[in-house]
């Protein structure tokens, strides 16, 4: 546990964001699963890519870390694929994966682990054990496979069994995740496959970095998105090859929100062309009416001279990660900003609809959940003297460093270390950006 307390300082300066870390998870796994050698540059060791990284050679993957001096903390990645075989045979093998917190790991390496001889055994710490598994765990049971869930609050699964190739129907409203795990696994059956959705695909955007890094890896999968199909021929395999891992658009959120708020932020390290659904965030800052502004390679959002103007509807279904800190901007939107179908925030590291409005409350917002929506209406300053929580959620954490930006007071935020889940330099570079931070209490 560990509290800090940020007096209120405007930011001023560059931050070179860190590499995404979603692709980060894709690029390792599909590394890790290919016939020789890939090189890839550009990770950042945040505990969720530990996490995948320690999976993945858990599954037989030989992963070499070296220093890349060119980001703070962070490696480039020699990976020498594992050779998936089929888990049919009796071997006796009985491995541990830790996931840690990681949705995306868990979800993602469970199909793939069914590639492996013998069972597995996830384990997980946090809310990671009552994030929905239902989808494989119906899956598993169809199949005839073993799916054994241990019953406390903690992670504890155990899976054996090869999953077969063939039809998959699947809710693509639950998480994306499931989707992803099943995309990589199924091209290494030796039968084609499908999948099926039986609704509206959210977090789409997060499905097409899968599709993205599949084919720079050589795997073809065909997406009809109008009829919620993919088509996945069996029998391929991965192609190692070399990929630099581009900036996070989910982090960068954080510092354009901030530009957005009247801080002097620019933003280094980010791919225009990038496929990264949390991209929208620059979109949701100019219905506000905020300016990006591009320097070179770098961005930036600026505050509008009148300040931020609300009174928008937006879809959050298809970013969850970015709507704690565009909840923050439509804090501060004059008007009645609503945004709406929420529904999965409820299910992330921690209920993020509850715990976004609660937090924002305590600083004098005006903001309410109102069934999956959060409806919002703008106040021109936040009061700051008030200890806010992170629910030891890094995207609460972080979300609540911008908002100090432009408090009338200092604020404390109880449980600051969780960003170390995805951006473990953030304090650093909050700092680096003039970020005052007076004090911290370091407990159990
Ligand atoms: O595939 C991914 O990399 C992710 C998908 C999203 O989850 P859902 O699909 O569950 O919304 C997102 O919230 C998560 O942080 C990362
Ligand atoms: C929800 C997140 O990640 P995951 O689902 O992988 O735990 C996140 O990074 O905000």
């Amino acid at each position: 546990m560990s509290d800090i307390r940020i007096q209120p300082q405007k930011l001023s300066g560059i931050v070179h964001i860190p590499p995404s870390k979603s692709m980060a998870h894709r690029v390792v796994i599909a590394a890790s699963l290919s016939e020789g050698q890939s090189i890839i540059r550009n990770i950042q060791l945040s505990d969720d890519i530990i996490a995948t990284i320690t999976g993945m050679r858990t599954l037989g993957a030989r992963i070499d870390q070296v220093p890349d001096p060119k980001i703070d903390g962070g490696v480039s990645l020699m990976i020498h694929g594992a050779n998936p075989t089929g888990a049919q045979q009796e071997t006796g093998i009985v491995r541990e994966i830790d996931a840690n917190e990681s949705g995306s790991t868990l979800r993602f390496l469970v199909p793939i682990s069914s590639l492996f001889p013998g069972e597995t055994h996830f384990i997980g710490r946090g809310k990671l054990g009552s994030r929905p598994m239902t989808i494989y765990e119906e899956i598993y049971r169809d199949q005839g496979l073993s799916y054994r869930a241990g019953i406390g609050d903690l992670l504890d699964l155990q899976l054996a069994g090869s999953l077969k190739p063939g039809t998959y129907t699947v809710a693509g409203n639950v998480s994306s995740q499931f989707i992803t795990g099943l995309l990589f696994t199924l091209p290494l059956l030796e039968e084609d496959s499908q999948i099926k959705l039986t609704t509206e695909l959210e977090s789409v955007g997060y499905i097409y970095l899968t599709l993205d890094v599949l084919q720079h890896f050589g795997i073809q999968v065909h997406f009809h998105r109008a009829e919620g199909l993919f088509e996945i021929p069996g029998g391929q395999s991965y192609q190692a090859t070399d990929y630099t891992v581009e900036g996070d658009y989910s982090q960068a959120a954080f510092f354009l929100v901030a530009g957005a708020l009247g801080n002097d932020v620019m933003i280094e390290g980010l791919d225009k062309d990038s496929a990264q659904g949390d991209k929208a965030i620059m979109d949701f800052l100019q219905a506000f009416g905020a300016e990006i502004v591009e320097q070179g390679d770098a961005i930036q959002a600026l505050a509008p001279a009148g300040g931020l103007t609300g009174g928008v509807t937006l879809d959050g279904s298809q970013c969850p990660d970015i709507i704690p800190v565009t909840a923050l901007a439509s804090c501060l939107a004059t008007g009645e900003t609503v945004i709406e179908h929420l529904e999965r925030l409820r299910i992330k590291e921690s209920d993020r609809l509850a715990a976004t409005a609660e937090e924002l409350s305590k600083l004098g917002a005006s903001i309410e959940v109102v069934d999956d929506s959060l409806v919002i209406n703008g106040v021109a300053s936040l009061n700051g003297q008030a200890e806010v929580w992170s629910h030891k959620d890094h995207r609460m954490a972080m979300m609540l460093a911008v908002a100090s930006t432009v408090c009338s007071e200092a604020i404390l935020i109880q449980d600051s270390e969780c960003v170390a889940k995805s951006y473990p330099e953030f304090w650093q570079d909050f700092q680096k950006l003039g970020g005052m931070i007076d004090e911290w209490r370091m407990g159990e």
